[in-house]
């Protein structure tokens, strides 16, 4: 087995007209990995895997798929690589199993059709007309269809947009199990917990932009350090006192007071060295807690972007608390 890297992108550029919609963008996909291209609607991902699968061709920049161009080399890229993109749509009296036999005739080597709609669990289903069948069922038909060619590499973009918590999280079920067949996948998404739950490194892409890049507690890191430390102390103690005793901690990147508790976010041996800072301040504390920040944090500390629930209209299963969406 080859060790060389599925996708290789290196700033790539693309402009419609005069939207510059990818600017700069590289990166590097590991075989067997599932590598999340996330950021905000129109922060150019779709173009970004456009681009990956040969749909459109780079202004600047180069791009390799499993050693090949996309676009010069399209015909056989396209027995490898498996695409699924945004709303697919199928005629409607067509029925899942005719979709899939259609699909498979395409190919040299298809896989097993009744093979995928057990995997996709879409057995129950082969005879449904599309027009019948729900939206998770649509999107895992989209899936199959993508996978029909046997690809080594799937480039699924926004597989779980418009689909209910439970279709949601079917759907990612169907993922890992794809990746666990074989399948490099690039999944293009911008909800964070499906990246959060699916990925196993993660591109933020913002502006056209790689904001960031590497797994999800890379980014983490790189943007906030590893800890977030909450203490609330045992008497009420003013706002000013608390944040002069941390004045020297060491590796401290933020403290600030939200309703009499301390939140202290870095790096290093940050929980010891603020509780032995707060304890020679003389403040006695409760209800220490560490936190692990989350991916949100680190997608708008990273790119600026300000997280706006109220600009999702996809259901959130997550506490109003969190925004879910970028
Ligand atoms: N065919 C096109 N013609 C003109 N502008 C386009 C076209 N496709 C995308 N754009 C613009 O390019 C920018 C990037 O779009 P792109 O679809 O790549 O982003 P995205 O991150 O995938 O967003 P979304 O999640 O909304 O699809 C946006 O400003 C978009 O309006």
């Amino acid at each position: 087995m080859t060790t060389a890297p599925v996708v290789r992108a290196e700033h790539l550029r693309k402009a419609y007209g005069s939207t510059l919609a990818v600017q700069d963008v590289s990166l590097t996909v590991e075989r067997g990995e599932i590598y999340g291209v996330l950021g905000r609607n129109g922060a150019g991902k779709t173009t970004t895997v456009e681009m990956i699968a040969g749909l459109r061709r780079p202004d600047g920049g180069t791009v390799e798929v499993l050693g090949l161009d996309p676009t010069r080399d399209a015909a056989t890229l396209h027995e490898q690589v498996g695409l699924q993109l945004q709303e697919s749509a199928l005629p409607d009296r067509l029925r899942v199993a005719e979709a899939l036999d259609l699909y498979a005739s395409f190919y040299a080597d298809p896989a097993d059709p009744a093979d995928l709609l057990d995997l996709l669990g879409l057995a129950a289903k082969r005879d449904a007309a599309f027009k019948d069948l729900s939206g998770g069922q649509k999107q895992r038909l989209s899936v199959a269809l993508a996978l029909v060619g046997r690809p080594q590499l799937a480039i699924l973009d926004e597989l779980t947009t418009g689909l209910d918590p439970h279709a949601r999280r079917e759907t990612w079920a169907v993922v890992e199990a794809i990746r666990d067949a074989g399948v490099t996948i690039v999944l293009v998404t911008h909800l964070m917990e499906e990246a959060e739950r699916l990925c196993d490194r993660i591109a933020l892409i913002a502006s056209g932009r790689v904001a960031a890049v590497g797994t999800l507690a890379e980014i983490v890191r790189l943007a906030h350090g590893e800890q977030v430390l909450h203490v609330r102390p045992e008497a009420a103690v003013p706002d000013a006192a608390l944040l002069a005793a941390l004045a020297d901690v060491p590796d401290m990147r933020d403290a600030r007071v939200a309703d009499g508790a301390l939140v202290v976010r870095g790096g290093g041996a940050l929980v010891q060295d603020a509780l032995v800072a707060l304890a020679r301040a003389g403040v006695r504390t409760t209800d220490v807690r560490l936190e692990r920040a989350s991916l949100e944090d680190a997608f708008v500390s990273l790119t600026g972007a300000d997280a706006d629930p109220s600009a999702s209209t996809d259901a959130d299963p997550r506490p109003a608390t969190t925004a879910a969406e970028v």
